[in-house]
């Protein structure tokens, strides 16, 4: 069975634009170009990035499947245009372009040193180049501008037809985390997050992370960390225990293993859960006042056999530190074999907030998946009518109360 929801992107990083469709969503959800101007802003926020984010805009339009600020039914289409264009129209022109009107052309130079953490050398391998530019152009994290624009999409489907709310934020940053026991951020607590320079939760701690970020700067390197996103609202049900490939968690691990820099992925205690006993690994159920049943904890992070329990959803991916060291790493110049320095231009320090955001966008469209997979529907109206209908055939001594 084809998913229900796809989305797909295209696009170089100093392409002309960045594309991406994303098909299957009902008709009637209300968005806006301003807000997905809004969703990409946020995805530039956090101290430590380059010098790029700075100068470069997002030059967002919706180029199909909306209509006066809602959607029709028809794939969602998305152009995110590369202001910096006009300055690489020749070395990235589609066309075949007069050799001598790139001869010298400092940023046209074939790049020989594959920089190692990137997909530089293996993409050289694999498609058979003899530098690295057309691997880099695509394996380039400015391509998660354009699943950033389809997560804006996805969250408010989610948000107008269930009242499903994601919030992201920063847990850890090099050393630096989140202390154990600190709150879970709520819908309420996203400003805040935004306005923190990490999309940290504690100023503490956040000020601690700035430190590590300058002392990293400093030292000519470069930070990863992890990020966090919650899902507030969600019912129970969604997703699969029959296939693997149904999960909601396998679901999620491979969307978020699929953004750049990131290593691993946790569902709530995940890792925690393997260093404790089973008797305090689980959440035990108890019946809730006036009915229905509640959890004594949320170390599942809301999912249960690859289903959402109904409770908070919590999963955690970890980013490595960005690959391109301003003190530059050991390669070889593949024209000649030699030892080389990698190419080092210009980079972020740390991409965890930023990360934080495309981990939001990426869980926005995977629930938007499975949610639609469970209560189906052509308009928001329709889906939303399903879910009301399916938490009432929910009897009351089963109901959730989170
Ligand atoms: C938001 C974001 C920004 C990034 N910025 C940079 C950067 O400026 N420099 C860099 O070397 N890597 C950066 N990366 C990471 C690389 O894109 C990534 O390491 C590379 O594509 C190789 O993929 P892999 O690490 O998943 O193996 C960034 C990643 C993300 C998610
Ligand atoms: C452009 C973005 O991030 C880029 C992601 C990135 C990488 O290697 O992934 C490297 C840097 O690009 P450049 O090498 O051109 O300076 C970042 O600026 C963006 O997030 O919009």
């Amino acid at each position: 069975m084809p998913d229900m929801l796809r989305w797909l992107t295209a696009g170089e990083s100093h392409g002309p634009a960045l594309v991406a469709i994303l098909e299957g969503l009902p008709a009637d959800v209300q968005v806006t170009t301003a807000d997905l101007a809004a969703a990409l802003a946020r995805r530039r926020l956090g101290y430590g990035r380059g010098a790029r984010m700075k100068f470069e805009a997002d030059d967002v339009t919706f180029v199909g499947g909306v209509r006066h600020g809602v959607t029709m039914g028809g794939p969602v289409a998305v152009q995110v245009g590369n202001t910096e264009w006009p300055k690489w129209q020749q070395v990235m022109s589609a066309d075949p372009v007069d050799p001598e009107a790139v001869e010298g052309m400092a940023r046209n130079a074939p790049l020989t040193r594959p920089r190692p953490g990137h997909a530089d050398l293996a993409g050289m391998q694999k498609y058979g180049f003899d530098e690295s530019r057309p691997v880099l152009e695509r394996a380039s994290a400015r391509e998660t501008a354009a699943r950033v624009a389809l997560g804006a999409v996805a969250a408010a489907f989610l948000r107008q037809a269930y009242d499903v709310r994601l919030v992201s934020h920063t847990v850890e940053l090099g050393t630096v985390a989140v202390p154990a026991g600190a709150p879970v951020p709520a819908p309420d607590d996203v400003e805040r997050l935004d306005a923190d320079p990490l999309r940290c939760i504690d100023a503490e701690t956040s000020q601690a992370m700035v430190d590590e970020v300058d002392t990293a700067r400093r030292e000519g390197d470069t930070l990863g960390g992890v990020v966090e996103v919650v899902v507030h609202g969600l019912p129970p049900g969604v997703g699969s225990y029959v296939h693997g490939d149904r999960k909601l968690d396998a679901r999620l691990a491979g969307a978020l293993m699929g953004i750049q820099a990131i290593k691993g992925v946790e569902v709530g205690d995940g890792f925690g859960l393997a260093r404790t006993r089973g008797s305090a690994a689980q959440d035990e159920i108890e019946p809730a006042d006036g009915g229905g049943v509640r959890r004594t904890s949320g170390r599942s992070g809301g999912i249960e056999g690859g289903m959402s329990t109904g409770g908070t959803l919590r999963v955690r991916a970890a980013m490595k530190p960005i690959s391109t060291v301003p003190r530059s790493l050991r390669t070889i110049d593949t024209a000649t074999g030699e030892e080389a320095r990698a190419h080092h231009q210009r980079s972020d320090v740390c991409a965890v907030p930023a990360a934080g955001v495309v981990a939001e966008a990426m869980t926005a469209l995977v629930v938007a998946q499975l949610a639609l997979e469970k209560f189906g529907g052509d308009s928001v109206t329709e889906t939303a009518r399903n879910l009301r209908a399916y938490v009432e055939s929910i009897p009351r001594t089963l109901a959730v109360h989170p």
